[in-house]
């Protein structure tokens, strides 16, 4: 197996799995560590899918730890960690905790740091991350309600994060290729520096930047950062996209969204799939904290919907919604309760015929995926950038799309269906 992922939240997981997939690397995704007699022989690649974004520093290294121990006894000769694509984090971690300790265990003393995904408006220019055009610290992402990012400069949002010496390659060592690119490489750890954060604004950059780290013992970043991966480990060969569609059926049965994002796109694929007429329902964390409402309130409303299409199940709401919230219940608490909430409501889902599953949201995937029992996910095709429809393996026969908050197109929940046989 030549390389062994580890990602911070389930929908990044998928996100990655769905990139080295398409870039034809025989490639499974596991929820958590796997079990030792899961049968993971055959794969190129396997994206073990944590939930350690948020958690406490020392919980995300332990986890990581596992993950990467689990991955090199499987056979991986490479480790990538992956993190979200606007650098999800806070000053405690978890992502320069957890970069120190897979550098160690994989006995390397120099990483890269990427987070760029172009096909997703997410660049990254002298060390500063931009969405859409936006600096980081002025974009949505300002308001995230568990990692909200205040500064766009990678540099020192990561030099925050640890006590390694944190280094910039800027675009003009990117651009010309991966010659120039492992020079800078060599001057950059020639000064001191044990991670660096790249530069890129394309897919060229990427694949670059593939070229020139394939044989890096660990690798971070966003998806973007893996595009180049396996062309490099076929050294050089040309690819061709692979076509994830054929031979992928999915389970007969209802059709669900449980959206726990209030990222913006998120919220306005919610607004599209109401005004389109799909029956929705919409969670209030202070009626659940009150049990107002409950789970079985819900499940009871979802019994009563005849509707054959998808309904829908949100909890997304705009910032000032979200910070109201937050003063009154904590921001931890506040997520908390909206997680498990949707955890109870999946768990009920397969008993009322419901298989084909949309996620919104990292965490709330890892919530849901979890409360669902799936181990191991299989990748399917692509419905928009970073979001394809997965099927799980063994257990009960579901159809997922993780969809990370701030990805896909607005019309995301109505066009997801169109895809399933
Ligand atoms: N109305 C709300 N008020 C406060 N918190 C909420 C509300 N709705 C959801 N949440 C919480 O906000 C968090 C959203 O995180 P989640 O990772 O699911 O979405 P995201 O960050 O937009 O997606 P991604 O991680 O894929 O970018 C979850 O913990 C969720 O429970
Ligand atoms: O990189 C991204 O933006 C996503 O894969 C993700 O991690 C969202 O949680």
């Amino acid at each position: 197996m030549k390389l062994g992922c580890i990602a911070d939240d389930l929908t990044g997981a998928t996100d990655l799995a769905l990139m080295l997939a398409r870039e034809g690397l025989r490639t499974t995704q596991t929820i958590g560590v796997p079990r030792s007699d899961l049968d993971l022989s055959g794969s190129d690649a396997i994206v073990v899918a944590l939930k350690s974004r948020t958690i406490p520093p020392q919980d995300a290294v332990d986890q990581s730890l596992a993950a990467a121990a689990a991955l090199r006894k499987a056979g991986a000769q490479h480790l990538f960690f992956k993190y979200c694509s606007t650098f999800d984090s806070t000053d405690e971690g978890n992502i320069g905790p957890v970069t120190e300790s897979l550098l160690r265990f994989a006995n390397s003393e120099f990483t890269l740091a990427c987070p760029a995904f172009p096909a997703n408006g997410r660049t990254v220019y002298k060390g500063h991350l931009f969405v859409n055009g936006v600096p980081l610290h002025e974009s949505s992402m300002k308001d995230h309600p568990l990692t909200p990012m205040r500064d766009s400069n990678l540099v020192r949002v990561l030099q925050r994060q640890t006590k390694l010496s944190v280094g910039l390659v800027p675009y003009e060592d990117v651009d010309p290729g991966p010659d120039a690119l492992r020079a800078a490489f060599g001057r950059q750890k020639a000064a001191g520096h044990q991670i660096v954060i790249v530069d890129a604004l394309t897919d060229d950059h990427l694949r670059t930047i593939g070229l020139a780290a394939a044989d890096f013992p660990l690798i971070t970043g966003g998806s973007g950062v893996a595009m180049g991966l396996p062309a490099a480990y076929r050294q050089g060969t040309t690819y061709a996209p692979v076509s994830l569609g054929t031979g992928f059926d999915f389970p007969a049965g209802r059709s669900i969204i449980l959206a726990g994002s209030c990222s913006s796109a998120t919220r306005r694929q919610v607004e599209t799939a109401i005004k389109a007429g799909l029956p929705a329902y919409r969670l209030d964390p202070l009626d659940l904290a009150s049990r107002k409402v409950t789970a079985e309130m819900v499940l009871e409303w979802l019994a009563r919907q005849h509707a054959s299409g998808p309904i829908l199940i949100y909890s997304s709401a705009p910032p000032e919604e979200v910070q109201a919230v937050q003063s009154k219940l904590g921001r931890m608490k506040a997520g908390e309760i909206v997680e498990n909430t949707l955890a109870q409501i999946a768990r009920a889902l397969p008993a009322l015929g419901v298989t084909r599953i949309v996620v919104a949201g990292g965490e709330t995937s890892g919530a849901v995926v979890n409360a669902l029992g799936v181990e191991a996910l299989a990748i399917g095709p692509e419905i928009d950038p970073g979001v394809p429809w997965t099927r799980s393996l063994g257990g009960t026969d579901l159809a997922l799309a993780l969809k990370s908050g701030n990805f896909g197109n607005p019309d995301f929940f109505l066009k997801a269906w169109t895809m399933l046989r």
